[in-house]
């Protein structure tokens, strides 16, 4: 019997969404293979937050050295816990999961498979689904539950908050900090800002919106719809929306009842972010936007007159 180690991330106290997506799917395989499942976590507060997940073990590394990411020091802790039984490490491919993940598969020489979007058993054996060409395409690869390391992206599997356990808990103190000198400190985003992948419906806006003055109009449409604003990057990168916001490869993985595309092209990095959600309806003025390949429904305008009227349209029918 081996183990596998899921690398847990908190966020504001909690465990990451992602990470239980993580250890649901851990627990499928381990069932499936005969193995148990050990979750790692770090920081001072991470007991309450592993108290009652489904895993056999729960790791707390605490000390202030692990009080932000540092990629040495976090590695050196996963390697404490990574051992010869060990089948599988799985961590979310997250900023700080791809770089921990490459760097244990590394240091432990055990192949990687990173940008999973589905693991699972054919028999003994395990099976990665893995985007490659910024999304265009999927590998399927087979994994060795010999120690590989895999990256799975947030939001492949729906959150089965009914699953729940009582690990054995122990604490380990961190390692020795790596012999780096902290220079500067980013501070995590803060998770004061709205959810979107809870969202049932999002109003999406790019580069389309041409001004942050217009979000208003985007706003007063999602709240007529009772669905929430979210965009793409380069209405991130222009500072008019926070990071939480965005939708696509380096965003977020979103699945909503609706998604309304509105002036966006419809990048394969985006599409990555949103292609699941069950209804696609795309607004854009270029009627050859390769977002109307994915929308269910689509129509060629202009987004600065069509959501006001839809705005007004709708208010209209509520009342
Ligand atoms: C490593 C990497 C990661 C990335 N991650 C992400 C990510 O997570 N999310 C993401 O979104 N992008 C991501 N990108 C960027 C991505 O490649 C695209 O550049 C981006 O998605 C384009 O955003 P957009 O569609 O808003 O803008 P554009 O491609 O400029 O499209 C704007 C669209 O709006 C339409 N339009 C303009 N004015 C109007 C109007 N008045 N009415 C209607 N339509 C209008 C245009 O016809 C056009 O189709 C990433 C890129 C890289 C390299």
């Amino acid at each position: 019997m081996g183990q596998i180690v899921v690398v847990g991330e908190l966020l504001d106290g909690a465990l990451s969404d992602g990470t239980f997506e993580l250890l649901t799917r851990a627990r499928d395989i381990a069932s499936a293979a005969g193995h148990t499942v050990t979750v790692v976590t770090f920081g001072d507060n991470a007991r309450d937050a592993v108290r009652e997940v489904d895993a056999d073990d729960a790791v707390i590394v605490s000390g202030p050295a692990v009080a932000d990411y540092q990629p040495e020091t976090y590695e050196n802790a996963v390697l404490q816990i990574v051992g010869e039984d060990t089948a599988l490490v799985m961590l979310g491919n997250t900023t700080m999961g791809m770089d921990l993940g490459a760097a244990v598969a590394a240091r432990k020489n055990r192949p990687m498979v990173a940008y999973c979007t589905d693991l699972t058993m054919d028999g003994a054996v395990l099976v990665a689904t893995s985007q490659v060409y910024g999304g265009k395409l999927n590998a399927e690869v087979e994994v060795p539950l010999t120690g590989a390391v895999v990256t799975v992206i947030p939001g492949s599997w729906p959150v089965d908050s009914s699953r729940a356990g009582s690990p054995a808990i122990r604490e380990e103190a961190a390692p020795s900090p790596a012999n780096l000198e902290l220079t500067r400190v980013i501070e995590a985003e803060s998770g004061q800002d709205v959810d979107i992948t809870k969202a049932d419906i999002l109003v999406s806006v790019g580069r389309g919106i041409e001004d942050p003055d217009n979000l208003e109009l985007a706003d007063a449409l999602a709240e007529v719809l009772g669905g929430v604003v979210s965009c793409s990057r380069p209405v991130v990168d222009a500072g008019w929306l926070p990071r939480s916001r965005q939708v696509g490869k380096s965003g977020k993985t979103v699945k909503p009842k609706v998604y309304l595309a509105l002036g966006i092209s419809g990048a394969p990095e985006h599409l990555q972010g949103m292609k699941d959600a069950e209804l696609i309806i795309a607004v854009n003025n270029d009627e050859r936007a390769p977002i109307f390949d994915v929308a269910h429904y689509g129509a060629t305008a202009d987004i600065l007159d069509l959501m006001p009227a839809l705005t007004e349209k709708l208010e209209g029918r509520a009342g």
